[in-house]
């Protein structure tokens, strides 16, 4: 099958099975630009629109975006399909809605990596790859972090135990897009039927590693401002782009100003980048210690004893204060919805 090219496969084939019954076929979706999209069928690309019910759905998050896999009905005679639903997703971004608290927007779907590109230049800074790290695992997908520029940086070694010290067990690289430096080790992660998309600050150097894997300039690259060696955001719409090999990269402009955002409860993420300190945990005396100041706190033995450094620690609180605080808006969100609810009940049963 040609979308097989995309990603589908047979549990995703398995589970279409009511569709076909229901004379849907599957799309994935390619673009995305003010509620149009691209998507991609057995009979090629065409174009798509959100059935009735998708148009007025309120929760943002329920709506179709690029990586997504759709069931869709073709419209006879036209080049056209209309999305009837969203399949589950085994990943996702989401991004918070300017100007609302706890709304969110699927930015992105279904990638199985997420590369967080962090330049090893004069602006490399650990916490801020830390965060990436945090909403990556928050995503669902597997992080890959590749430190990118090491033509300018002359301590790369002492950058990759830094690293490895925040996180544990993930697959690090560095490389240089200018000299060909480390790419083709990250190649083998953009095969056919693989997505991956790509976060980072801006000017890291994203567009120009998407253009060396894809061995074309599809992204435009701005040459750095003068006076800092930042880039310009080039990129304006949401798209899946398939690479060379076969691979796909999901690139939206939207990702890059990802916020923190908490699916579900707060601790698997934290604890996803914060191993060792999770690790140490559970050797305190208190099952609920909060590593203050209880005694026969481990961590603070740790960090005692040099074993841990204190900024770790307050890295560890920072983020799990942000969590909860996100944590917190959603369920007033909640609350209020359910007031609503209540309120419009009372008011009929008054009628
Ligand atoms: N020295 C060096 N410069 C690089 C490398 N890769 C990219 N650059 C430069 O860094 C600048 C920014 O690159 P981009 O690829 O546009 O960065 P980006 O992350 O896509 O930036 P946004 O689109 O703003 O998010 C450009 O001037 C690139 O030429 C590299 O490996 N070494
Ligand atoms: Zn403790």
């Amino acid at each position: 099958m040609r979308i097989n090219m995309y990603g589908w496969n047979q549990d995703l084939e398995d589970s279409f099975k009511t569709h076909y019954e229901n004379g849907l076929i599957p799309a994935r979706i390619l673009v995305e630009h003010r509620g149009m999209y691209k998507v991609i069928t057995e009979q090629g690309e065409l174009d798509g629109i959100n059935s009735g019910k998708l148009y007025y759905e309120n929760d943002k998050e329920a709506l179709p975006t690029v990586g997504d896999w759709v069931a869709v009905t073709p419209i006879d005679g036209e080049d056209k399909v209309v999305i009837q639903y969203v399949l589950p997703r085994k990943s996702q971004f989401v991004r918070k809605i300017a100007g609302t608290t706890t709304e969110g927007q699927v930015v992105a779907a279904n990638f199985d990596y997420v590369f967080i590109v962090a330049s090893l230049n004069n602006n490399f800074n650990i916490n801020r790859l830390e965060r990436y790290l945090t909403t990556a695992w928050e995503s669902g997908a597997e992080p890959v972090i590749i430190l990118s520029k090491a033509d300018l940086c002359n301590n790369t070694n002492e950058r990759l135990i830094e690293v490895e010290n925040i996180a544990f067990g993930v697959s690090t690289y560095a490389i240089s897009s200018l000299e060909g430096i480390g790419i083709s080790q990250i190649k083998r992660y953009f095969q056919e039927g693989k997505t991956s998309v790509v976060l980072g600050s801006s000017g890291v150097g994203k567009s120009t590693l998407i253009n060396t894997l894809c061995g074309e300039e599809i992204l435009k690259v701005n040459e750095a401002r003068e006076g800092d060696d930042r880039g310009r955001h080039t990129t304006t719409h949401r798209q899946l782009i398939i690479l060379e090999d076969g691979g796909m990269v999901i690139d939206t402009p939207g990702m890059r100003e990802l916020g923190l955002w908490s699916e579900g409860e707060e601790g698997n993420a934290l604890s996803d980048t914060f191993t060792d300190i999770d690790e140490l945990a559970k050797r305190c005396r208190f099952r609920d210690c909060t590593h203050s100041n209880e005694p026969g706190c481990a961590v603070l033995e740790a960090i005692d004893s040099g074993e841990l450094e204190r900024g770790r620690l307050d890295n560890f609180n920072k983020l799990k204060r942000e969590l909860r605080f996100i944590e917190g808006k959603k369920n007033a969100r909640v609350r209020l919805e359910e007031k609503k609810k209540m309120k419009a009940m009372f008011k009929k049963y008054r009628r």
